[in-house]
């Protein structure tokens, strides 16, 4: 059979598993409409969509997923509890690896549900590991709504939440935001000199950018404000850290995350959430004590993800793209919701890369 058709073969048997685990099989439209919908990915997917210009419709895009379509599509029509499956390809550019691929199939499955998030978390996982059974494959897990909270925790100004909070995607930034919020890292002299001037527009020469005066008084009063906030404190920092370095069986970072909640309290309903998610695992047969939990897992990926997150890779290929992936998305419901939201989680797997495995080609 042409590899093509194999791998067709392989995503509709896939999605009949999804159909038989309950979900309604539905169709998202190739092009999708950039303007409205590439943001709610982050910056990882927004430079790397294929985008073009349509004189009616205007941009376009590649669809470079079926979860933020679909996430649309049933926000229009209410908010109720559902699940759905869909196989089809997406389309992402590849900047670094030439040999990965820009194109490729998915199939997937998302639960729309307002009870027990850790169960629905639970449900999916556990479908995605048995539809991988017998492949060489190992899994890794994770909790942006951990991080989420640690932020929220932190004793400093909304201001500088909001930076680290949209910086949880970007690992280098957040850390160089420490340590400037935490005092560690020197102010430059320029920003210095700026907030200690009488007048910051005595020696500032003519106005030559497209900001008003009046702007830049207001982002020079801001900054003013942040520096006499004072620094984070070092408790701070080192409970920051301490989360940031939580990496170990499942089991034994829920035991760690509880310890570090003791002295964060702002993380404690995460890190039930965790314990919880851990049970529900177990109960559907997942070997949580081989599991893996990092808690500065899924930090790269879809910045729609808010909660749990998961990545099944091939064992001994550490080049290849996850052969399945998914998380917890609830704020993107809300953001495509027009006033109504509701919880929700998926994934998907890559039925060209599950084939590979399986016939030893990849
Ligand atoms: N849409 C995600 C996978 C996913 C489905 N549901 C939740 N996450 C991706 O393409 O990576």
């Amino acid at each position: 059979m042409p590899e093509g058709m194999a791998k067709r073969a392989e995503a509709a048997r896939v999605r009949a598993m999804f159909e038989a685990a309950g979900a309604l099989a539905v169709e998202a439209a190739v092009l999708q409409p950039a303007e409205l919908l590439l943001d709610l990915y982050g910056e990882d997917i927004r430079a790397r969509a294929y985008v073009t210009s349509d004189a009616l419709r205007g941009e376009q895009m590649l669809r470079p997923d079926f979860t933020v379509p679909v996430v649309q599509m049933h926000m229009q029509h209410g908010a109720e509890p559902a699940r759905y499956t869909y196989s089809g390809e997406v389309f992402r550019r590849q900047e670094d690896d030439g040999n990965r691929a820009n194109e490729y199939l998915q199939v997937g499955y998302e639960i729309f549900e307002r009870d027990a998030p850790h169960e629905a978390d639970a449900e999916v996982f556990a479908l995605i590991s048995s539809v991988l059974r017998g492949l060489p494959v190992r899994a890794a897990t994770g909790d942006i709504g951990i991080l989420m909270a640690a932020v929220e925790g932190l004793s400093t100004t909304e201001r500088r939440k909001a930076a680290l909070r949209r910086h949880i995607w970007r690992p280098r930034r957040f850390r160089a935001l420490m340590e400037r919020f935490s005092g560690r890292a020197d102010v430059p002299a320029s920003r210095v000199a700026l907030l200690a001037a009488e007048d910051a527009f005595a020696e500032a020469g003519p106005a030559i950018g497209l900001r008003t005066r009046h702007e830049v008084e207001a982002r020079i009063a801001a900054l003013r404000k942040d520096e006499a906030a004072g620094p984070l404190s070092q408790g701070d920092v080192e409970l920051m850290e301490a989360i940031l370095a939580v990496q170990e069986t499942l089991p034994n970072a829920v035991e760690q995350l509880s310890d570090i909640a003791v002295d964060m309290p702002a993380i404690a309903d995460a890190v039930d959430g965790l314990a919880k998610r851990t049970r529900a695992l177990a109960a559907r047969g997942v070997d949580v004590a081989q599991l893996s939990f990092e808690a500065s897992y899924g930090r790269a990926s879809m910045e729609y993800y808010d909660g749990f997150v998961f990545g099944f890779y091939a064992e001994a290929r550490a080049d290849l793209p996850p052969v399945a992936s998914g998380g917890r998305y609830d704020a993107l419901t809300r953001q495509l919701g027009q006033g109504a939201e509701i919880p929700a989680v998926g994934g998907v797997v890559r039925p060209g890369l599950m084939l590979g495995l399986k016939e030893g080609t990849l």
